[in-house]
């Protein structure tokens, strides 16, 4: 049953994007190539060969794009700085000319009243720090630092909000367990090493916050609900382990001082035994944590998929994305009781959620149809409110995406924008899903 759905009064509204989704330019005004710069130009890697070369062409429109987010409403905007812009080659020299594009990206929506929040990673690694062994070399953790103090220095005093990681579970899952994503590993021991590496990284950055920063830091996770397929123990098990791998994995360390159990039993000898030290430095106090929520799985034990022997079970009745997940809101509400039972009431944030749906090409009467994503907005909206109605401590909600993007290796064949952008013509034209989002934004959700 559909309870009244209500948002505090300072919830804060806005939308999200990456910066090697939208920005293109990737190597301008003295930038260095990251390492989707080489995943793309590797042939296969990429759906219809797309690559980040233009993208939404973000880094020469921002000033209509934010333009855009204020004629939604918008309260805030999060984006991710590519790290390469910053330093080129990954640490040393700093690229004054990277800086400043964030600065004016930053003064911009400033001037229209949009809060920036700062997503120091978003997958886009220098090249040049793969060259070193990238998340697999753990100096990664001191060049992050290194990186993230300079962001801090340049703009704490206008940046009140930042996330050192953008879902350490894809880096890890995509990009070194199974080679999906950048930088294209398949290596058990590879990606426990990553995801550690990644953690320390994270906590290394956080304290570093602590002596220079005067506002808030967190991270971002992806955390996909699992349901068991049966009441039978294989099948219990098996949701148990793929919970601890994709969920589990990032917060446990954070809140609990340790990884769940399931990981030393899913990797083996891959999964060595970390230093306690790392913990003590994975374990920085957050002031908040942001959730990517997008969909759900129901899990069923099978043997033969390496390494964790558990595969989804598809919902026969259930409406399901271009990307291939099923529409679930309850299981919106569910990750966040569930976060608020398991690790307290550290605040939260919506950082991502949406959905990829076919829509039409061309505009009709001067915006894009998309009624499926229109729905998909309504039903988590009643979601989220629910979740506040059980008392999560839910701060805000960023839609993703703003526009539709480079949707990774998928290139962008998935739309995920409230706003469609012809990418021949750089034409944004707005959806029903940005004027829905608009009115949520101006009433406060009360138009729902
Ligand atoms: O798959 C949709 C989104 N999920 N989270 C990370 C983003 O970069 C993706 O586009």
């Amino acid at each position: 049953m559909s309870q009244t759905i209500q948002f505090p009064p300072d919830f804060l509204w806005g939308s999200a994007t990456s910066a090697y989704q939208i920005e293109g330019s990737p190597l301008a005004d003295g930038a260095g190539p990251s390492i989707w710069q080489r995943f793309c130009a590797v042939p296969g890697n990429m759906r219809d060969g797309d690559t980040g070369d233009i993208a939404c062409d973000h880094y020469k429109r921002y000033k209509d794009d934010v333009a855009l987010m204020a004629k939604l409403g918008l309260k805030a905007y999060r984006f991710s700085v590519s790290w390469s812009r910053i330093l080129p080659q990954g640490r040393g020299a700093v690229n004054q000319a990277g800086l400043d594009f964030y600065g004016k990206l930053i003064d911009e929506l400033l001037a229209h009243g949009i809060e920036p929040m700062v997503t120091l990673y978003h997958w886009d690694l220098p090249a040049a720090l793969d060259d070193r062994g990238g998340w697999l070399n753990p100096d990664i953790a001191d060049w992050f630092t290194d990186y993230a103090r300079i962001l801090f220095q340049a703009f704490d005093g206008r940046v009140k909000s930042w996330a050192t990681l953008n879902e350490p579970w894809v880096v890890t899952d995509g990009g070194y367990m199974h080679g999906t994503l950048a930088p294209g590993h398949r290596n058990l021991h590879e990606a426990a090493l990553a995801s550690h590496n990644l953690m320390r990284a994270h906590g290394s950055a956080v304290k570093a916050y602590r002596e220079i920063g005067r506002h808030q830091i967190g991270i971002v996770v992806n955390i996909e609900p699992k349901y068991p397929a049966s009441q039978f123990q294989e099948d219990l098990d098996a949701t148990r382990r793929a919970d601890a791998y994709m969920n589990r994995q990032y917060l446990d360390p954070i809140f609990l001082g340790s990884y769940p159990p399931e990981l030393k039993q899913m990797f083996g000898d891959a999964w060595p035994e970390w230093p306690a030290a790392d913990f003590e430095l994975i374990g920085q106090k957050l002031d908040f944590v942001g959730i990517n929520y997008y969909t759900r799985s129901v899990v069923r034990n099978e043997p033969s998929n390496w390494p964790l022997k558990v595969a989804p079970v598809r919902q026969p009745q259930a409406t399901y994305t271009e990307t291939g997940w099923e529409v679930f809101p309850q299981g919106l509400t569910d990750t966040l009781t569930s976060f608020k039972q398991r690790y307290g009431d550290t605040p939260l944030y919506i950082m991502e959620n949406g959905s990829a749906f076919y829509d039409p090409p061309n505009a009709e009467n001067g915006r894009v149809h998309d009624p499926l994503r229109v729905d998909c907005l309504r039903k988590n909206m009643q979601a989220l409110s629910n979740a506040l109605a059980q008392g999560v401590n839910v701060r805000g909600y960023m839609v993703w995406s703003l526009l539709d993007n480079l949707e990774w290796s998928l290139g962008f064949s998935k739309r995920f924008g409230i706003i469609h952008v012809n990418f021949a013509t750089q034409q944004r034209t707005l959806k029903d899903s940005a004027y829905l989002y608009a009115d949520i934004v101006a009433s406060n959700g009360a138009c729902l």
